[in-house]
């Protein structure tokens, strides 16, 4: 893409994005032989990233993105969880999924697995994780919200932006878009 192509939310490409923002952070495509994939029907999203720390107990990811479907507290944000890259189980299923469109967040991040992901193909949602597998996690009502994480390379804390695509994913400080 030329320079004097204006990139927006819907059409970056983080390899242009990191390109003028030499000084964003790059997850890694390789991360202890796990990589990231993309399971939501949109392969390219960002946002305000929000961070979630937990352990095979999706409660906290349950509890920020789920809605009554009457606020849009998501409010374009993507939901990024350090689920310790756990291959057990599944952090994110089509209904907690379907909760995080109504409630206006733009996408959804786990270092960890999710689950039902022909329906989230389908869904308007961007979805990054490592793997997928039926087994659901067990809610013990464990886990933190708004702590910094790390994986891959990447050092987050809620408030940054995070720019996915089938590139990879980029996070920075500040809004680049
Ligand atoms: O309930 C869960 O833990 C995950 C799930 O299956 C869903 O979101 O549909």
């Amino acid at each position: 893409m030329s320079e004097a192509t204006t990139m927006d939310k819907e059409n970056f490409v983080t390899c242009d994005l990191l390109d003028a923002h030499p000084e964003s952070q790059v997850c890694l495509p390789n991360i202890e032989g796990k990589s990231f994939y993309s399971f939501g029907g949109k392969d390219r999203f960002c946002g305000e990233i929000v961070t979630v720390k937990c352990f095979e107990d999706n409660s906290r990811v349950k509890e920020l993105l789920n809605s009554d479907g009457t606020d849009k507290n998501g409010d374009g944000k993507v939901l990024v969880v350090d689920g310790g890259g756990s291959m057990r189980c599944a952090l994110l299923g089509d209904m907690i999924a379907e909760s995080a469109i109504v409630n206006g967040w733009a996408g959804v991040v786990i270092y960890g697995c999710v689950r039902d992901v022909d329906d989230m193909a389908q869904m308007e949602l961007g979805v990054m994780a490592l793997g997928c597998i039926p087994r659901k996690s067990n809610r013990r009502d464990e886990g933190q919200t708004d702590i910094e994480i790390s994986f891959g390379d990447l050092t987050l804390n809620s408030g940054m932006f995070i720019y996915a695509d089938n590139n990879g994913m980029i996070a920075s400080d500040s809004a680049l878009l």
